[in-house]
């Protein structure tokens, strides 16, 4: 396989350790997940199925010279030559390929019983050998597959369904004449079954989406399946690179947003390689829902990296996050840096995405993704832009920058903040951006307070432009919950799992209304609910919202100092807590130690969270530096989030991805955060400040009869402004309200509804 030839032949160390790393882990996954053998693969076709239409015409001593008449799986598919061969035991074999003859005439002294057997090789799928078995009993069959199992080494073989006896009448007999003229149609037939029929069987799936990481996988798990293929050479033969088929179904979500560069070199791929691609155009856990539904997939390979928000929390065999349908996500590049990838795709010389040689350097949808700046070349003319191709980004840190919108630089750290000169306020200045405002408290639901931080937000966020889609109140009550514990999010504040009645009903509220929520808004405000008594879930239901773990700060600190040696799993920065000495003096411990301490310790695969025995050997190691309250109260989600410091508060306001935790209490306590949030936003960009809403509002007598039509169709001609109707009591006057970012327009607007109507039937009101 010219990859593995390519990399083996280069002088890059490193790459090569990261590419047989990678193989290792694709190997792993085949091995446990595809109930495919890697290797020699039989499959085994239950009976009755097969037919030849006179078996006892196939009764005869000499196989070599008897050429008959053949069968088929089904009736559209084409005939095959096969050879005869009479058995002891009325046993018939039929064949084309002496390894098969083998076979089979060992299964036949082992089971005297059986008929009819009958084999086919597929040339070029010479690893997988079509058996059937003529004959009723299943336990008969079974015996058979587990004999030949064992005698030829087979790592597994399967059986699938028998084919639907009713066809039986259906069979097709024909001469040697018509096979000649149809070998070529049934065959291909056949192998296109098979391949099918190998999908099926596989359970395991490659997402691939034309990206670079993708595509270095793509490479990867093909040279992954081939190098345990080609293990079996002695007995199957070599295998050319053309001969081999990629047998991983493949999947890609392919959206209305992809760049068509991307779009056409997904196909393209797929077809130079001969991938399976089901393409789905839904987002990605619907997709999965469907798929998985249909197909028993059990893992996925995906090209994830450090560094990807989505590989936070991420190890290269991760469980799908709780919400999701369930499969092992496996990431086999998971430790790879932007310079191994091109490291790769250059020295393999493989293709790629044509956008990459533009100055893209990580590639979104069209909407949110432009050529990296850092690759800008400076023109003296005016004329558009050039960048340099994205395998000459200095610094792979900074890969994401041209992904304006989703990925925020973190507030302060080692990320610049980089636009290309689009800057995120460009980008969204004309468009409405969306707020969710989430207030978690029952005592709001009781009535027993009124919620007042939820219209100040409002207020606030139109002050900025962005547009409130909901104010929601969710649960806090910690009576009524009867939901028992999930399994991979702890949602303890203290690290410890809670017993008993506990608080997973009300973090599930918090949770789930997060989970739903945060795809359709650009931002999630959530406040209530923060702290340290028993009724304060918030911070635990954003981390299971995003299926990730609550850690508690000493964990961060260790976490932290893991950057060192391991990766970025907490961005973090300036803390404001005296733990940051602790920080510190765990970064220097040795790499062994740290790796001793993840690798016996805490962070265990699907263990909920770091447990007892980690937190006691964690508080010893930083001896009583950081005590029981303030580790405490410092729960934090893992991995997603960013601490948004700032002097003048006394604690950092919790950025979660798209949700950001408030811990004010009241008016006040909110005004300040907001400030301190604008003042952080206006440093580094991480809540986009668009054009402030202008509203007009007009007061009229009229009645609704009179200005319902005209104001239904007024809306149909400004669909960019927002036009409301208010009553301030039932019989009284009717206050209508014009709101949009381009204050002409409101002013067209209010000017059109007064020109429907006689002069002064309208009053501006403030
Ligand atoms: C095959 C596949 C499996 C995924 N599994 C999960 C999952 O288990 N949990 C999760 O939160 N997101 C999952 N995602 C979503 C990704 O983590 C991420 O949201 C997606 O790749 C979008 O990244 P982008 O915003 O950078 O385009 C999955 C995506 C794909 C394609
Ligand atoms: N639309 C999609 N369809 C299928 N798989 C996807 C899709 N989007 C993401 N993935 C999976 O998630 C992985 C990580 O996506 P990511 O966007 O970080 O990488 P990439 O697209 O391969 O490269 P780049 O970072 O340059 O865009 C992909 O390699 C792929 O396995």
């Amino acid at each position: 396989m010219e990859i593995d030839r390519a990399i083996r032949e280069s002088d890059d160390r490193r790459l090569k350790t990261k590419y047989n790393n990678a193989i290792y882990v694709i190997q792993r996954a085949l091995a446990l997940y595809s109930r495919l053998p890697v290797s020699n693969t039989l499959l085994l076709i239950g009976g009755p199925m097969m037919i030849i239409s006179k078996p006892h015409a196939l009764l005869f001593n000499d196989c070599e010279s008897s050429t008959y008449t053949l069968f088929s799986c089904r009736r559209r598919q084409g005939p095959y030559r096969i050879r005869a061969l009479s058995l002891p035991n009325g046993l018939v074999l039929l064949t084309l390929d002496t390894f098969c003859v083998k076979l089979i005439l060992s299964s036949g002294t082992l089971c005297p019983m059986v008929r009819l057997c009958l084999i086919i090789d597929l040339g070029n799928l010479r690893n997988s050998c079509v058996f059937g078995y003529c004959g009723h009993s299943s336990s008969l069959f079974e015996l058979l597959r587990i004999f030949i199992c064992q005698k030829y080494e087979l790592r597994m073989a399967f059986k699938v369904p028998a084919m639907d006896n009713k066809n039986s009448e259906e069979r097709v007999e024909c001469t040697y004449e018509d096979f000649s003229s149809r070998k070529e149609e049934g065959r291909q037939q056949i192998e296109d079954d098979l391949q099918n029929m190998r999908g099926y069987i596989e359970e395991v799936a490659f997402s691939f989406n034309g990206g670079k990481d993708s595509t270095v996988l793509l490479h990867l798990l093909r040279a992954g399946y081939f190098l345990h293929q080609a293990e079996q050479k002695q007995c199957n033969g070599d295998l050319s690179d053309r001969e081999f088929k990629f047998p991983i179904r493949t999947i890609y979500f392919e959206s209305s947003s992809a760049f068509p560069e991307i779009n056409s070199f997904t196909y393209e791929t797929a077809s130079t390689y001969g991938l399976q691609l089901d393409i789905l155009r839904q987002d990605f856990k619907s997709g999965l829902e469907a798929l998985l539904k249909a197909k028993p997939i059990r893992a996925i390979f995906l090209g994830v990296r450090i560094g990807d928000p989505t590989a936070v929390g991420q190890e290269q065999f991760s469980p799908s996050s709780p919400g999701w349908p369930p499969f092992m996500r496996v990431n086999p590049i998971l430790d790879w840096s932007y310079r191994d990838v091109w490291a790769f795709l250059l020295t393999c010389k493989v293709r790629y995405c044509s956008l990459y040689d533009q100055g893209y350097t990580s590639i979104g949808s069209i909407h949110d993704t432009v050529p990296n700046a850092l690759l800008g070349v400076n023109n003296s003319d005016n004329s558009k832009e050039k960048f340099r191709p994205a395998y000459l980004l200095p610094d792979g840190r900074l890969e994401r920058a041209g992904r304006t919108k989703k990925c925020s630089p973190p507030v302060s750290g080692c990320f610049s903040s980089v636009s290309n000169g689009l800057k995120s306020v460009d980008l969204h200045k004309n468009g409405m951006l969306k707020a969710l405002v989430i207030a978690v408290g029952d005592e709001i639901l009781f009535g027993s307070i009124a919620d007042q931080l939820g219209p100040s937000l409002c207020r606030k966020l139109c002050s900025i432009g962005w547009t409130v889609s909901q104010i929601a109140v969710v649960r806090n009550d910690v009576s009524h919950s009867e939901t028992t514990f999930g399994d991979t999010v702890t949602c303890s504040r203290t690290g410890d799992d809670v017993d008993g009645p506990n608080l997973l009903g009300e973090v599930d509220s918090v949770a789930e209304e997060v989970e739903r929520r945060k795809s359709e808004n650009d931002m999630v405000f959530i406040y209530g609910g923060v702290g340290p008594l028993h009724s304060d879930v918030t911070v635990a239901g954003v981390a299971k919202a995003f299926g990730v773990r609550v850690v508690s700060l000493v964990c961060v600190c260790v976490v932290v100092s893991m950057c060192v040696w391991r990766r970025p799993l907490f961005k973090i920065d300036k803390l404001d807590f005296s733990c940051i000495e602790i920080n510190e003096q765990i970064s220097n411990l040795s790499l062994t130690s740290i790796v001793t301490l993840t690798s016996s310790k805490g962070f265990k695969e699907g263990k909920s969270a770091p447990d007892e025995e980690f937190e006691e050997y964690l508080r010893h190691l930083i001896s009583d530096k950081c005590t029981g309250d303030r580790n405490e109260m410092a729960q934090l989600p893992e991995g997603i989030t960013e601490l948004l410091h700032h002097e003048k508060l006394p604690v950092p306001l919790i950025k979660c991805q798209n949700v950001i935790i408030l811990s004010a209490t009241n008016i006040n306590e909110l005004d300040r955060e907001w400030d301190c949030l604008i003042e952080l936003t206006r440093s580094s960009g991480f809540l986009a400040l668009v054009g402030a809403f202008v509203s007009k509002h007009l007061r009229t007598t009229l009645s609704d009869v009179e200005t319902a039509q005209p104001l239904s169709k007024l809306s149909l001609d400004f669909p960019d402004l927002s036009i409301g109707c208010y009553r301030e009591s039932r019989y009284g006057s009717l206050v209508i309200s014009f709101r949009g970012k381009d204050e002409a327009r409101v002013e067209a607007a209010a000017e059109a509804l007064r020109k429907k109507f006689h002069p002064g039937a309208f009053n501006e009101i403030n």
